[in-house]
Order: structure tokens, then C-alpha cells, then sequence
């Protein structure tokens, strides 16, 4: 990873995901501010990792190359507002916000050259097994993009958008991804108990089979269509719980779940940033 001083705005779920991810991979927790208007948030946060923890944002950032914005979108206007008189101009912003576009949170830093980054990340960061979006502006120099991309590269995958409006399709996909397969761990997990197994045996064997389908996937070079055939006997008994799967509509929700999930993106940008519908 380059070395670099590192300020988060917001100390909550993602930013302590990325924390996590980034001290595991050799990240010195004295690099790291933390800023967050909870004083117990950073006290939890510090009983964890001895990073440096701040009540004011203004202070946080002084001095860092690169400062992560990791508060909801709905706060993310005030918070980037009270920066402007604090920025550097060498300093690389990267937005971890749902929805919200590059050219409102440079609006509203009122400083119009500033190097931004758009980043979708999601929790499994924490155990370096994230996978990151990530779109520059045309402010970012060639360094800052080869630091964004360390940071998050630290902590699991990272690619490169080509256009920032797919970034809401990132969040409908691997931003709020996770949630979709805790919710299938969470939904076979009480289904095997039903089944009457007990219940740490029931969640043991959900969790290992998520985690070996996902390996599997990743590393055999095979589709998972191909994958899932090769479980799935003809007479057998995959097959009649993927009917009922099928028969339940399961593609169809998915399709429905994500653009639901992506529409909400463009409706927080557009709620709180400048309309483009
Ligand atoms: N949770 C997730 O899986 C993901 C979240 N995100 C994005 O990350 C951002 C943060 O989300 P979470 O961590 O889930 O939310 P969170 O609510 O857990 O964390 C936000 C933190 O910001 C702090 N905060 C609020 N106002 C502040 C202010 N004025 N100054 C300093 N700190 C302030 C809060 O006290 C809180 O600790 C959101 O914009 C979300 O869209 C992106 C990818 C995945
Ligand atoms: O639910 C949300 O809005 C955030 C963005 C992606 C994951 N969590």
C-alpha cells in the first residue's frame, strides 16, 4: 500500500469496515484520523484501533493526503460545506456516499478544482474481501489515482468506472450486495432449523456452503450456471428445491431488488444534489 495520511469524516459501519481492512493489511493506525460528532462512536472505534480521533472535522483532515467521507448521504452537503475554509488544494476527497454526484459535493466545498473520487465499497472491506467501484474527476493526478485505487485495493477488490452514472448500478449490486446474501444465509440458516437440524450445526453448514459456492465461483473459471448444474442431478433433490425457487419467481426478484436499489441511488442524488431526471 503507498503511504499516506488518511482522514475519515464519519466513523460509523463503512468507515470502521475500511479501518479494519486497512490496519489488517499493515496500515499504521497513527496515519489514520477518524472524525465523527459521536464522542461514544469513536470511543468504540478506539477501543479496537489506536487511531487518532477527533469531535472536529476541520481538525481531522488537517494535514492528510487523502480524506474519506464516509457520513450518510443526507449529511454529506453540511458536512462537506464546513470544510471549504480548511481544504488544501493538494487534497484528494473521495466520496463513499449512495447516489450522490461528484459535480454537487465540488458545489458544495465551493472549491471547483478539487481532486474528487466517487467509491462504492461495501462491508466485507473489513476482512479484506471487499469489492470497490471507483470514478476520478478530471482533477485527480496520476498519484492520487494510484493512491485511491492502494486504499481500497487494500482492502479487497478495486476497478476502475469508465462513467459515473454506472455507479448506481455498483450500489444496487456489490454496495448493497452483502445484505443480499446475509439474507439468504439468514433465510436457509432458519429454514435447516426447521428442518430440525440444531441450531449452530444449521448455521455452520449455511455459512461454509456460502463461503465454499462463493470460492468455488471465483476460482474454478466456470459460470455459475455451470457450477450450479454440476449440483443439480436430474431426479435428484437440488433439483426440486431450485424448482421451487424458480417456481417462487426468485430471477424476477432479483431483477426487481436491484433497480429498485439503483433507482434509489438517482432518487437520493436527485433529492439532495441538482435534479437531472
Ligand atoms: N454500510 C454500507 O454497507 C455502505 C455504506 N456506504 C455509504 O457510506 C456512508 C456511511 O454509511 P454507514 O457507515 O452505513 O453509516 P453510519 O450511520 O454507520 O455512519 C455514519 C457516521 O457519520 C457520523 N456523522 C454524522 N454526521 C456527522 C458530522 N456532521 N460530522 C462527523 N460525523 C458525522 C455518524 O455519527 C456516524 O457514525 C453512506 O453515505 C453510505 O451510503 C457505501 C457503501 C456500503
Ligand atoms: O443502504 C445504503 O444506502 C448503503 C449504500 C450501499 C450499502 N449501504
Amino acid at each position: 500500500m503507498i503511504p499516506c495520511k488518511l482522514a475519515f469524516i464519519g466513523g460509523g459501519n463503512m468507515a470502521r469496515s475500511l479501518i479494519g481492512g486497512l490496519i489488517a493489511n499493515g496500515m499504521p493506525a497513527e496515519d489514520i484520523h477518524v472524525a465523527d460528532k459521536h464522542a461514544a462512536t469513536l470511543e468504540s472505534l478506539n477501543r479496537q484501533y489506536p487511531v487518532q480521533t477527533f469531535t472536529s472535522n476541520q481538525h481531522a483532515i488537517e494535514g492528510a493526503d487523502v480524506i474519506i467521507i464516509a457520513v450518510k448521504p443526507q449529511q454529506l452537503q453540511e458536512v462537506v460545506k464546513a470544510l471549504h475554509s480548511s481544504w488544501q488544494e493538494k487534497q484528494l476527497l473521495i466520496s463513499i456516499a449512495a447516489g450522490i454526484r461528484i459535480e454537487d459535493i465540488s458545489r458544495w466545498l465551493n472549491k471547483p478544482q478539487t481532486a474528487i473520487v466517487r467509491a462504492m465499497p461495501n462491508t466485507p472491506a473489513l476482512v479484506e474481501a471487499g469489492a470497490t467501484a471507483l470514478f476520478a474527476n478530471e482533477y485527480v493526478n496520476h498519484q492520487q489515482h494510484e493512491l485511491a485505487e492502494s486504499i481500497l485495493r487494500a482492502c479487497g477488490l478495486a476497478i476502475w468506472l469508465n462513467e459515473e452514472k454506472h455507479m448506481d448500478a455498483v450500489t444496487a449490486v456489490s454496495g448493497s450486495g452483502p445484505a443480499y446474501f446475509f439474507l439468504v444465509m439468514e433465510a436457509m440458516e432458519n429454514a435447516a432449523i426447521e428442518l430440525g437440524l440444531p441450531p449452530e450445526t444449521a448455521r455452520l453448514l449455511c455459512l461454509e456452503t456460502a463461503f465454499g459456492a462463493a470460492k468455488m465461483a471465483l476460482e474454478s473459471g466456470e459460470s455459475a450456471s455451470t457450477l450450479r448444474k454440476q449440483v443439480t442431478s436430474p431426479g435428484g433433490t437440488t433439483e426440486r428445491a431450485i424448482h421451487e425457487l424458480e417456481d417462487g419467481g426468485l430471477h424476477g426478484l432479483f431483477e426487481n431488488a436491484l433497480v429498485a436499489a439503483a433507482l434509489r441511488a438517482r432518487e437520493l442524488a436527485n433529492e439532495l444534489g441538482q435534479d437531472h431526471a
